[in-house]
């Protein structure tokens, strides 16, 4: 009973949304949407696969009626050796014609795919890069992931093989229906008999065929969720001593997988003899009614000669081709829907926080800040900031201290104009920010969070994150200066050492020095300051403070402070509680004041006594 609890529980844990929608009905506004990713290559690498594509249907086309019509009603018949000669060598010429078309167009048509994949992940990522924080504060990083490599491979097949093929296929029915029609009406009226027949018994099996694949794509992405999730908290899963439970769960979702795949490739393998068993009754019929026709012929003008029934048996081969294969385009085309929609769906997202056409350029920030009556909620329901007031002067530093949740992060998210205020304005050097470019902004303004983010890279790659073009040199100054040189040093490769994502290798306090040398390598002219709570030996502390020091020299610099030492040197300290501002000014005048700001310091001092 436990274990069956137990196992609920866990199966509770692991809830995935995989955004089931794998397939949606056919959109032609849509299909034009997507389709208008050819148009970059419609004077080159689309016309010459059509080009190619054409070719080798051509060939196809004409080569059986040579060979029944002409090679063996003519040729053979009145043992024309001349006729035959040509005729050979024609047809060995069209065939290597149709090999050399057949070469290009499986180059063109992969390129033509390739590349059209290629730009729109680009725009998909270059979009998605532009996005406001809100889209990703909506949205997991999984779920964002899967729609620029899943949704995109998608449509990999689609763009590479199937519109080329549809073209082909049309053509090639087309032909084929028309040719028959013009050897012999009736044999061919006879075999038609069958193909509503084999339309609606192939439509049923291959929609049983689409269902069972998207079974496996959804037991795919469930996978794909769990091993991401713990992979990322396999540290969390070790302390908690939580393997067993993980590995059990994962052998579930891997058994659902192959179970899937077993029952859709199951149901793949009867697809083939069923066409197998159409061309076997089609052919019965074309051997039972064509002997009857040739028999006719030998008496008979309106009869059948044994070279146009050969003609006629090659075409009949060529008929349930492409007949099979559009079917495969159909849920090429369904299943590019969905993706497409997905797909559109980011494209269309407009960042919220938007920029004029007129947008100023300010080149050189002074770093004064202003906040006029600032309301802010970054949903409906509650309030974040509630009229916030507040003057920064340039090259002050500015400590923000309050309760967790008291708005002072959003505050900092407000001067990088990561989101915008609901009501009231924010000014830096007087400009509302909304007049002036983000690219102005952001680039004069450096942020350095409590969790640092160090990219899989060199050391040496990720300080000059803000500013590419720094040379070693300048590097290596900012490390010295900001005293993460030591340690740099220290490592098996200097600042070549390769950090992967995320830096695990690196300490809470190394990584923090990290990004003190990143910010000052950029030399922002604010910098906001987001200070890590970790707890750190008294000697990095040292080291950062005298780092800090160099940092926010010649800067307007907002400290989100936990440290007294950091707040104790601040020129203005804002204290906040509940999303308004309670109290402010220096530490000296907050201490004599004996308010808010004076209990959470002796609240500081207690906690500091008791360790
Ligand atoms: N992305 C978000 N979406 C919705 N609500 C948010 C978001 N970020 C913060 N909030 C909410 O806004 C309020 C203010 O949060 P904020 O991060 O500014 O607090 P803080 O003072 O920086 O706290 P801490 O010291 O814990 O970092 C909190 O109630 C928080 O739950």
């Amino acid at each position: 009973m436990e274990k069956k609890a137990e196992n609920q529980n866990i199966k509770h844990r692991f809830q995935y949304s995989t955004e089931q929608a794998i397939e949606k009905p056919f959109n032609w506004k849509q299909m034009f949407r997507l389709f208008s990713y050819m148009k970059p290559y419609s004077k080159n690498l689309l016309p010459l696969s059509i080009i190619v594509v054409l070719i080798t249907t051509a060939v196809r086309l004409v080569t059986p009626i040579l060979i029944g019509k002409y090679t063996l009603d003519h040729a053979i018949a009145n043992k024309d050796t001349n006729l035959l000669t040509v005729l050979v060598l024609t047809i060995a010429g069209l065939y290597l014609l149709s090999y050399v078309a057949n070469i290009f167009r499986i180059k063109w048509t992969n390129m033509l795919g390739q590349n059209i994949i290629y730009d729109l992940r680009k725009h998909l990522f270059t979009h998605v890069q532009g996005l406001s924080h809100r889209f990703f504060d909506q949205r997991s990083a999984g779920s964002i992931l899967v729609r620029i490599l899943n949704d995109v491979n998608s449509l990999q097949e689609l763009f590479t093989n199937g519109v080329i093929n549809l073209l082909m296929d049309f053509v090639l029915l087309f032909g084929v229906i028309v040719i028959l029609f013009i050897l012999s009406p009736k044999l061919t009226l006879a075999i038609l008999i069958i193909l509503p027949i084999m339309v609606l018994l192939s439509t049923k099996l291959r929609r049983k065929i689409r269902r069972s694949w998207q079974t496996v794509r959804i037991k795919q992405a469930k996978l794909n969720s769990h091993l991401n999730e713990s992979i990322q908290g396999i540290r969390v899963t070790q302390a908690f001593t939580q393997e067993k439970e993980n590995i059990e769960f994962f052998d579930g979702v891997n058994t659902e997988n192959f179970e899937s795949w077993r029952d859709a490739t199951q149901k793949n393998a009867m697809f083939r003899p069923f066409v197998e068993m159409t061309n076997a009754v089609g052919t019965a019929i074309l051997i039972w009614f064509g002997a009857i026709l040739i028999k006719d012929g030998l008496t008979d003008s309106n009869g059948l000669t044994v070279g146009v029934f050969v003609s006629f048996a090659f075409y009949l081969g060529m008929f349930w081709e492409p007949i099979s294969r559009l079917g495969q385009v159909y849920n090429q085309l369904l299943v590019g829907m969905a993706s497409s929609e997905r797909i559109f769906e980011f494209l269309d997202e407009k960042p919220i926080v938007g920029e004029r056409e007129d947008a100023i350029n300010i080149t050189d920030i002074k770093g004064k800040i202003e906040f006029d009556k600032v309301e802010f909620s970054y949903d409906e329901s509650r309030k974040a900031l509630k009229g916030i007031s507040l003057t920064m002067e340039a090259g002050q530093t500015v400590a923000l201290v309050g309760h967790t949740g008291s708005g002072k992060t959003t505050i900092a998210n407000l001067i990088s104009r990561f989101y915008d205020a609901t009501s009231g304005e924010v000014k830096i050097d007087g400009y509302n920010i909304k007049d002036l470019s983000l690219q102005s902004i952001r680039s004069q303004i450096s942020v350095v969070l409590q969790d640092t983010f160090i990219f899989s890279g060199t050391i040496k790659d990720n300080i000059r994150f803000g500013r590419p073009d720094a040379t070693d040199e300048d590097v290596i100054e900012a490390a010295k200066a900001v005293g993460a040189h030591a340690f740099i040093e220290k490592l098996s490769n200097g600042y070549e050492t390769e950090v992967e994502e995320r830096g695990n290798v690196l300490s809470v306090g190394e990584r923090q020095l990290l990004s003190f040398a990143r910010a000052l390598l950029a030399n922002p002219k604010i910098l906001i300051l987001d200070e890590a709570t970790a707890s750190i030996d008294t000697e990095t502390e040292v080291k950062i403070q005298q780092a800090l020091k160099k940092l926010l020299n010649g800067r307007t610099a907002i400290i989100i402070a936990h440290r007294l030492s950091t707040i104790r040197e601040a020129d203005n300290i804002f204290v906040l509680d509940h999303g308004k501002i309670i109290e402010q000014g220096s530490h000296d005048d907050l201490m004599n004041h004996q308010g808010e700001y004076y209990g959470l310091v002796k609240a500081q001092f207690k906690m500091l006594e008791a360790i």
